[in-house]
């Protein structure tokens, strides 16, 4: 069965902790590919700043020398929250053959019970964790149906987020070394994040 990681994101911009996350996932479960599957309507945070079909660009300008990975554009056409059971449900219809695994960083994993029918999520899929820095997420609290399906792998913390190049680029400072080349050049080129 090819088993092919999953990596849902506003991606607002991507940035390299994105990519070692998917990365450290692929080796560490040794996965044939990972998607990474940007939001329309994310289900816990303001609606992005950046329309679908930029964040899309984006990704696909970081992806574009990596075989293994790739964008997968299900929630961007599709009206409405980007429910990840949704998500999931439609990528088993599609590809039955694949064994699906939903990557996660430490803040999302805390949150994990909240999600739309998490039971049934837990169900369809495993969960692969990645820490993140000053977002410590406590296994032992999780319930027994998330506990049994999360997978740990560990990689370098990085301490980078959207968030925090955004406000970089809005103030004028460097962002390089922290997400793509041609992302930045993307970036640069259409203005983004500038005000
Ligand atoms: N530096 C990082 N290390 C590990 N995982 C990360 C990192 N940044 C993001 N992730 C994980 O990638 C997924 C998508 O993250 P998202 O696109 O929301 O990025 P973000 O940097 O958290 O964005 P924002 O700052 O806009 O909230 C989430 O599961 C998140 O936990
Ligand atoms: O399905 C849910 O209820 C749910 C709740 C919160 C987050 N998610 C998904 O988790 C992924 C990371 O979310 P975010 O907010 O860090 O971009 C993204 O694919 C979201 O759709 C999903």
């Amino acid at each position: 069965m090819r088993k092919v990681g999953l990596l849902g994101g506003t991606f607002d911009p991507v940035h390299n902790g994105h990519l070692l996350a998917a990365e450290t996932a692929r080796d560490a479960l040794g996965l044939d590919e990972v998607w990474f599957i940007p939001t329309l309507v994310p289900p816990h945070k303001p609606q992005p700043g950046t329309d679908g079909a930029r964040r899309r660009d984006m990704l696909e300008a970081a992806l574009v020398n990596n075989p293994a990975f790739r964008v997968e554009d299900i929630e961007l056409r599709k009206e409405g929250t980007s429910y990840t059971i949704e998500t999931v449900t439609e990528l088993r219809r599609r590809y039955p053959a694949a064994q699906f695994h939903w990557i996660v960083g430490s803040d999302m994993i805390r949150d994990l019970p909240n999600w739309r029918r998490a039971e049934e999520l837990a169900e369809a899929v495993d969960f692969i964790g990645l820490e993140r820095p000053d977002q410590p997420s406590d296994d032992a609290l999780l319930p027994e149906y998330i506990r049994s399906k999360l997978v740990r792998a560990s990689m370098p913390l990085l301490g980078i987020s959207s968030t925090d190049i955004r406000r970089r680029i809005r103030e004028g400072r460097s962002v390089r070394y922290m997400l793509p080349d041609p992302v930045i050049e993307y970036i640069q080129r259409d203005g983004l994040y500038e005000s």
